[in-house]
């Protein structure tokens, strides 16, 4: 998750609210807190302030979302990224095409509603079937994402990082790996140790090429016409590309950032959107595993934490759009090797 905002007096607030403080009360606590630094995210004296007898509460990325969702409903928070009036107004037909060739307005509002949206046939076979192949045959150069940097923004050290989260070999992408004539590593790519002949490999292939500017950019841009909240601009997206090998690779259960509406709730620059773009053209049945499991809202929920799991299949040409502040999800087990592109809108 990234964390450009001071998580300290967000925790801070909610504490004091689960402590049933008042409200001058939660201010104040908040007020106290000044200057706890950024560092201290997840650490800190639950009675700032008081120098004698500290006692140090200790909260995880997850304790912090449970409390965080007891106050809202993150599928609330983060649905308000949107322009209700342009996405449900009658300037824009539901059937009309967003992305090429079938991402509609009718998904972006399924978005919008239930917080996670599947289009299928997104690209080619021929398309997926080529760069599955070509993930296989440079699979020597993606790395542990567990040994690497969270996002392309975040430090490396970071010390709440659970390494047995997840077991996914990856490689992090920029647009402008495919807008210069540069045959170097990628420098959004830090960790890559690539030799050349493995970057011409990928960086000139063509299918690739049109899938990250015709596709992922694209969804970028019209995504930013309908939430202005996301950024318009490259800066805005990361791009990983992920192989989870056959041997029962998997990502635990998380969340991608912390609920934000992108104007007034929450912290403003998180990742808002996630998409997932499957390429697994070998994928037959649930016995290969892999599924995407997400949490979302039943229904007709009466309380708005209630969650239900549903199971999607990681199938070439799959789109899977979700909003990452609100969705927990997890990656089961992969018993065939599992590939997909995915990116993250802040
Ligand atoms: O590949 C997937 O289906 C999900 C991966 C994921 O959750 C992540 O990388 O954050
Ligand atoms: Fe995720």
């Amino acid at each position: 998750m990234s964390s450009e905002f001071s998580l300290a007096k967000e925790i801070e607030k909610v504490l004091a609210k689960n402590r049933g403080a008042t409200d001058d009360e939660e201010q104040e606590a908040v007020d106290s807190c000044d200057s706890i630094s950024e560092n201290d995210e997840f650490e800190y004296d639950e009675e700032c302030g008081e120098e004698e007898e500290e006692e140090v509460v200790e909260i995880s990325e997850n304790e912090m979302l449970a409390l965080l969702d007891a106050e809202r409903d993150p599928f609330e928070v983060c649905s308000q990224i949107f322009d209700k009036e342009k996405l449900f107004g009658d300037e824009h037909p539901e059937g009309e095409i967003i992305v090429s060739p079938n991402l509609t307005i009718k998904h972006l509002r399924e978005l919008h509603q239930k917080g996670f949206v599947v289009i299928d046939n997104f690209i080619e076979t021929e398309e997926a079937n080529e760069i599955y192949s070509l993930t296989k045959r440079i699979a020597h150069t993606f790395k542990p994402a567990c040994e690497l940097k969270k996002s392309i923004e975040d430090s490396c050290d970071d010390k709440f990082r659970d390494n047995l989260a997840r077991s996914d070999l990856i490689k992090w992408l920029h647009p402008k790996d495919f807008t210069t004539n540069d045959n170097s590593s990628s420098s959004y790519c830090s960790h890559c140790t690539d030799n050349e002949e493995d970057i011409i490999l990928w960086k000139n292939n063509h299918t690739l090429r049109n899938i990250v500017l015709n596709k992922f950019k694209v969804i970028q841009q019209r995504l930013h016409e309908f939430a202005p909240c996301i950024k318009r601009e490259d800066e805005g997206m990361e791009l990983m590309w992920s192989l989870y090998r056959e041997t029962g690779t998997f990502y635990e259960k998380h969340r991608d950032s912390f609920p934000s509406n992108g104007k007034d709730e929450g912290p403003l620059d998180q990742r808002k959107v996630t998409a997932l773009l499957y390429l697994n053209t070998e994928w037959v049945d649930e016995n290969d595993g892999g599924m995407l499991r997400v949490f979302v809202k039943p229904e007709n929920h009466s309380k708005h934490t209630e969650r239900i799991t549903k199971e999607i299949n990681p199938i070439a040409c799959r789109l899977v759009l979700f909003l990452s502040g609100a969705v927990d999800h997890e990656v089961l087990k992969s018993f065939k090797d599992r590939v997909a592109l995915t990116s993250w809108f802040s």
